[in-house]
């Protein structure tokens, strides 16, 4: 008998990039809007007479709903109604937030500095309430499209444009704002208005989607439908709350991790914090659109070499497309040596290299995990090289090793999110993936909050020495009258003549490599369900 089979959009390998490309946006535009304050904190800072506590604030405020459940709910209703309601209702919230926060930047509701601030906060409430649920709309929807073709490689592109975003937000803002905190601000809402525009296209292929499964579900299997039940049901599952776990405990040692490196590298091994003259890539007069350009350069070899060669018709066409595209990278990244090398002693900009690192290696692991699987063992080599990575960091001495530790560091950044996201979709049934993914990230911000206040408690707590004399001298700087500028330039002084001695980051950097041994902990765990249950973690993406 033959069996008809019932063609779809996503059958069509164009469709479904064009899918990605659509969704992805909005993934670009939210982790800019997250990401670029910190940009142009100096210009926010002195056009709105706000101080370093009250950043701290909008930017620390901008999630806070998220500890409260709103991705859950966002979760709860993209399951109940499908990702065409959820995502045009948060990334509409998100768009309404950077709107709001961009309505306060020019003064509509009014010019005192603590009516700007609390309207501000209030913009990125709404902003940060959207953002999360519209990451979890875009990883589903990409499940949807590629469940059975190159799925990891699609999610590992997807994270790729998110780190794009974060990257291009922080260099680009202060060259658009150029000198107008409101017009970086109005930019960035803009990515915000435009990345909702196309999800409206994407709504289009998405209804044509649906009614093609529909059909094909009549002459097949039957529609499953959400049920709130089914969340009691994923919480039972202790292959799905490995994951969740291994997702804590592995993001809590990394992302906290990238917003202290550059301190570590600058109190650990004495590197510089300024950058010497001549040490970016100007383009245009502008560092900023010349290091933006080196991270499209970046991403465009990952998706040429992850997408390229497995799509060649043999074994050794894909092996010299591959040599092609490693060859042409290594002159691209040659031609700006004289740059690069310089970047290698200052803090800022090797601790960079981590995100960028992983805009690179993503889509590459991404491409393997679809080809090979193995993402169980990936994720257990993933979770080694960060015990290894915070090891190296910490209790040894050696700046050879310090590289080798953050290179190992960025491979694991690429290595167990490449692995980690799409094995979710291999063990949690298509109908409760929106809640399965919120409610990870629920307690992933739990576990982020703890790790970023944490690291910087325990540093404090141990170091009561380097608090105690700086504190002194500030003290004596204030007393002399000094402008708060001067004060802070005279304490970077004295660090760097020694007179304060530098932080000790062993304690809390080992408590890192705690969170590399529980991730490694929970991957052996999630390999050995894969066993029992056959979830097919360990195999390619189309079986
Ligand atoms: N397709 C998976 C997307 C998750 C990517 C992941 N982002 C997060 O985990 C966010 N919840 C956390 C955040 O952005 O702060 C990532 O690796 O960026």
């Amino acid at each position: 008998m033959t069996e008809k089979i019932q063609k779809t959009l996503r059958d069509s390998a164009a469709m479904r990039w064009g899918a990605l490309i659509l969704l992805s946006a909005l993934t670009f535009s939210t982790y800019w809007f997250q990401d670029f304050f910190g940009g142009v904190k100096d210009l926010l800072l002195d056009e709105y007479g706000f101080t370093s506590e009250n950043f701290g604030r909008i930017i620390s405020l901008t999630t806070f709903a998220n500890l409260f459940g709103m991705i859950m709910l966002g979760g709860i209703l993209m399951d109940k109604w499908g990702v065409r309601i959820a995502g045009l209702l948060f990334g509409g919230l998100s768009a309404a937030g950077g709107l709001v926060v961009y309505l306060a930047s020019i003064g509509t509701f009014g010019d005192e500095p603590n009516t700007v601030l609390w309207s501000m906060i209030v913009g990125r409430m709404m902003f940060g309430s959207g953002l999360e649920v519209v990451c979890v709309v875009a990883t589903r929807t990409i499940v949807k499209w590629f469940k059975g073709y190159e799925l990891a490689l699609a999610m590992a592109i997807n994270m790729g444009f998110g780190r794009l975003g974060s990257a291009m937000g922080i260099a680009v803002s202060p060259d658009i704002a150029s000198g107008h905190f409101s017009t970086a601000v109005g930019f960035a809402a803009s990515l915000l208005g435009i990345a909702l525009i196309m999800f409206v296209v994407y709504i289009f292929f998405d209804v044509k989607l649906d009614k093609q499964n529909k059909e094909a579900a009549e002459e097949g299997s039957e529609d499953e439908e959400f049920k709130i039940a089914d969340l009691l049901k994923l919480l039972k599952n202790s292959t799905f709350i490995y994951i969740t776990l291994l997702c804590v405990a592995f993001y809590a040692a990394v992302f906290p991790f990238i917003q202290y490196a550059a301190d570590l590298l600058v109190n650990k091994f004495g590197f510089t914090s300024a950058l010497p003259e001549g040490a970016n890539i100007v383009v245009n007069g502008s560092p900023a659109l010349g290091n933006s350009l080196v991270f499209v350069g970046l991403f465009l070899f990952a998706i040429a070499f992850s997408t390229i060669p497995p799509r060649l018709k043999t074994n050794s066409q894909a092996f010299i497309a591959r040599i092609a595209i490693a060859g042409l990278f290594a002159l691209y990244i040659g031609s700006m040596w004289d740059v690069f090398s310089q970047w290698l002693d200052n803090g800022p900009k090797t601790a960079s290299l981590i995100p960028l690192g992983s805009i690179i290696f993503t889509p590459i692991f991404g491409s393997y995990v679809d080809k090979n699987g193995k993402a169980a063992s990936l994720m257990i080599l993933g979770s080694l090289l960060l015990i290894f990575a915070h090891l190296s960091l910490s209790v040894f001495n050696n700046v050879y090793l310090g590289y080798m530790g953050l290179l190992s560091l960025g491979i694991a950044f690429s290595l167990v999110p490449a692995a980690m996201w799409p094995s979710v979709a291999k063990i949690v049934p298509e109908s409760r993936l929106g809640s399965a993914y919120s409610f990870m990230f629920t307690i992933q911000n739990y576990g982020l909050a703890a790790f970023f206040w944490g690291i910087g408690a325990v540093l404090d707590l141990v170091n009561p020495n380097v608090i105690k004399i700086t504190e002194g001298f500030r003290e004596k700087f204030e007393g002399m009258g000094l402008a708060k500028e001067e004060v802070v330039a005279k304490i970077d002084a004295l660090k760097l003549s020694g007179e304060i001695p530098p932080f000790d980051y062993t304690i809390p950097i080992l408590i890192l490599v705690a969170c590399g041994v529980i991730s490694i902990f929970l991957s052996f765990k999630l390999k050995q369900a894969d066993k029992k249950y056959g979830y097919g973690l360990e195999k390619a993406s189309n079986n």
